[in-house]
């Protein structure tokens, strides 16, 4: 195990779920993504993701991750939603597959295509189920994703046992970025119940309510990234930290 798939664990043991801000460099560029990096490290993020749907910008990505890269210590994970979310100067990639598209693209002509760069730039790839769930969304339109229902644990418990046969070490339940519905705690514990790895859940999260529930359910991480970039207080994502540091392994 690497570096930064081990700190994961560490800290997981240590802290209690985790939270990850993702920060999408398209929507917020140069001085803001590093500041905003800074406070949410400040609030008690594990981990900032980088990446968007549709963020092609290879430059702009490279300046936003060398920007927050200066401005936090804890690590600064590469979220792609395609060959050219693959940039230097991050400490690790979620090299992630979605499980659940029609696209043989973005299941692995994406990953086949950008995998010589993860080795080039010396990036830790962190294996990833990418899973969506419910539709509508900018990643759901994207990635060609076969609608998992929200109130279908079954499903999703089917593909993530997949990814755990397949070796991958991380499985990603994702509503989408600004969903209106969040995954369902029911399908967290359906997931949690039989997949090993480290279970990442994100989408449509807001309150520490909300957050507690799904860390109850098992996540090990949960992702926030659209509270934040509409200008969401640090405060509720210091509560959101408490709320979900408290539950353990
Ligand atoms: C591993 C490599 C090289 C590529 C992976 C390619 C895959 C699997 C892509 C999955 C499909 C996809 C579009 C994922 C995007 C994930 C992501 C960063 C979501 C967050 O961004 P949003 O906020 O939804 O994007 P917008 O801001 O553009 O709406
Ligand atoms: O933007 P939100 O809705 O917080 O979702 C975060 C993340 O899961 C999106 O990829
Ligand atoms: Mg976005």
């Amino acid at each position: 195990m690497q570096k930064t798939e081990n700190y994961l664990h560490v800290i997981r043991k240590k802290k209690g779920t985790l939270l990850f801000v993702l920060i999408d460099s398209e929507n917020s560029a140069g001085h803001s993504a590093s500041t905003l990096a800074k406070e949410a490290e400040k609030s008690g993020a594990s981990a900032i993701l980088v990446g968007g749907s549709s963020a092609t910008d290879q430059l702009t990505m490279t300046e936003t991750v060398s920007s927050i890269k200066k401005a936090v210590k804890i690590p600064v994970i590469l979220f792609p939603g395609n060959v050219t979310g693959v940039v230097p100067g991050a400490d690790a990639i979620l090299f992630s597959s979605l499980l659940n598209s029609d696209n043989p693209y973005f299941i692995s002509q994406a990953q086949a295509l950008g995998a010589p760069s993860v080795l080039r730039f010396g990036l830790e790839p962190l294996p990833t189920a990418y899973i969506i769930i419910g539709e509508g969304t900018t990643v759901w339109h994207v990635g060609s994703v076969r609608t998992i229902p929200f109130d279908k644990p079954s499903l999703a418990v089917m593909y993530a046992l997949s990814a755990q046969f397949m070796g991958m070490r991380f499985v990603y339940l994702e509503a989408g970025s600004g969903a209106k519905s969040n995954v369902k705690p029911e399908m967290v514990a359906a997931v949690r119940k039989l997949f090993k790895g480290f279970l990442i859940v994100g989408g449509g999260i807001r309150s520490p309510e909300t957050a507690e529930e799904i860390a109850k359910a098992g996540a090990d991480a949960i992702v926030i990234g659209t509270f934040i970039e509409k200008g969401g207080s640090f405060k509720t994502i210091s509560d959101i930290v408490k709320a979900i540091q408290s539950v353990r392994k």
